[in-house]
């Protein structure tokens, strides 16, 4: 099988994949990822990638690529390239997705399978369906959304907690699903949940997922403003809702809200994908969960300045936290990074730190201080903002931290730290939502 695209999704992909048994070409069209990957080295921070990329690459069943013409002689082909938001708008950009596909049309052969991985707005399926048979290679093509995390990629892949096909009717239909059959034959004898449906419902249930868990944490985050101006707290709160099976605890961590290269941008072209087929209403409370998102950095740059004792262009403030989430060095959208360049624009001395993220962080924004110690940045702040609840920033002693720091202020942007311990260490401890 060929995987085009190998970023974060397509690397995983094709490494698990290989792993999994099947012959795989991974490709992509920056050389320097693909150096990297053909030396078992990964562009990205992913736990566990280092171990499967090396292994399949031993075993003789994984190569990498950038020549599009290697993709021939597979029976499928993944699209996984980047779907991001295109400049200046809302909507998907497609440019790198109708790109792939140009590309492979001449290396297909009758019988092959072209399975759609990225998140693409409804109707793109239909659409490149169409490309595919006005090509007459004899092709076909199925989409397959992915629905793995960041930081677990691997494990998601391996063991999904369910498949999507969205397949054509008819034969063509019955033959895509047993070669997706084939691919996942390892998750299918695990019993993992499969649905098989049409195109539109397959590249729905993917927006829709992720739609929901954004609406989910924006929804605990909108109950973390009304605490904050009622006395309430929205952790104990979320613990309660939460006991309730209907609800469920996950994503029901009230912060600094969300963030990465997915969520956000997945929400916006949803929501322009819909006004483009005239329902823009239907999912109009969107902008209200993108709205709620990014209110909840301005609230956590607010809540710091007001907190530090001196002016914010005197101050020094140390950062906890780059990446969009622990366990990833992803910076896309990172709330994190946001907070960090919002209070350097208020001139702040900013001092940022992240187990994983310095390297995409300084990519986009060299004007701020990085250092790679907790104890550096942390000398001689006027305060503190924890952005990322990596486990190294959970564990901080708070003790140890107020000796040194200038002044013992903490924002705690996601509510990962006991506060009792730290007001107990001298602190001055905010929380989000949090009396
Ligand atoms: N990152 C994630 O956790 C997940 C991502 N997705 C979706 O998967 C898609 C890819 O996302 P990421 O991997 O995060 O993006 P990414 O930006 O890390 O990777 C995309 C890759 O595609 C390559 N590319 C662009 N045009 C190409 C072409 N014509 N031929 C070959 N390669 C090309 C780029 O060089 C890049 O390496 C997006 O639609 C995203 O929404 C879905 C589930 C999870
Ligand atoms: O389409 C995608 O790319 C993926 O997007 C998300 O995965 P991911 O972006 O890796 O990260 P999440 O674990 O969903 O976290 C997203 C953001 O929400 C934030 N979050 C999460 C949970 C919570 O309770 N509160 C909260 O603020 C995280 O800090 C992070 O910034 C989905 O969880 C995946 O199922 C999906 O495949």
């Amino acid at each position: 099988m060929s995987v085009i695209g190998c970023g974060y999704l397509g690397a995983v992909h094709a490494s698990a994949m290989a792993e999994l048994g099947h012959d795989v070409v991974g490709i992509d069209v920056d050389p320097s990822k693909i150096a990297l990957l053909t030396n078992c080295t990964p562009p990205f921070f992913e736990p566990g990638l280092p171990e499967i990329l090396t292994s399949a690459m031993a075993s003789g069943r994984l190569r990498f690529s950038t020549d599009i013409a290697d993709a021939a002689g597979s029976d499928v082909h993944f699209i996984a390239v980047g779907t991001p938001q295109k400049p200046g708008s809302h909507a998907a950009d497609m440019r790198f997705v109708d790109a792939a596909v140009d590309a492979l049309l001449p290396h297909l052969a009758p019988g092959n399978l072209v399975v759609g991985k990225s998140t693409v707005p409804v109707g793109t399926a239909a659409r490149l369906a169409d490309v595919i048979t006005a090509s007459g290679t004899g092709a076909h093509l199925a989409w397959n959304p992915e629905f793995l995390r960041e930081g677990f990629a691997v494990a998601d892949t391996v063991s999904p907690d369910r498949l999507v096909y969205g397949v054509p009717t008819g034969e063509a239909g019955e033959r895509a699903t047993a070669l997706l059959n084939e691919v996942y034959a390892v998750a299918l004898a695990a019993s993992t949940p499969l649905v098989v449906t049409d195109y539109a419902t397959a590249e729905l249930v993917k927006v829709s997922a992720n739609a929901f868990l954004a609406t989910k944490i924006s929804f605990i985050n909108a109950m973390a403003e009304i605490a904050e101006v009622s006395g309430a707290d929205v952790t104990q709160l979320a613990d309660a809702i939460g006991f309730d099976a209907r609800i469920g605890r996950k994503f029901l961590n009230a912060g600094v809200g969300f963030g990465g290269g997915c969520l956000p941008k997945d929400i916006r072209a949803f929501t322009a994908r819909a006004e483009e087929l005239g329902r823009g209403e239907s999912v109009a409370f969107l902008k209200e969960v993108d709205a709620i998102n990014l209110r909840r950095r301005q609230r956590v740059v607010d809540l710091t300045v007001e907190a530090l004792a001196r002016p914010v262009h005197t101050s020094k403030v140390a950062i906890l936290g780059l990446s969009f989430k622990p366990n990833s060095d992803d910076v896309r959208d990172s709330p994190a990074l946001d907070v960090a360049v919002q209070l350097h624009g208020l001139g702040a001395g900013v001092v940022a730190t992240d187990p994983e993220g310095i390297a995409n962080a300084r990519a986009r924004h060299p004007q701020l201080n990085y250092e790679v110690s907790v104890e550096e940045t942390l000398r001689g702040a006027d305060a503190v903002v924890l952005v990322t609840e990596w486990p190294e920033f959970r564990t901080i002693d708070p003790i140890w931290a107020a000796n040194l720091v200038r002044t013992p202020i903490i924002v705690d942007g996601r509510n990962a730290l006991d506060a009792v311990a730290w007001r107990a260490a001298g602190w001055t401890y905010y929380g989000l939502g949090r009396p």
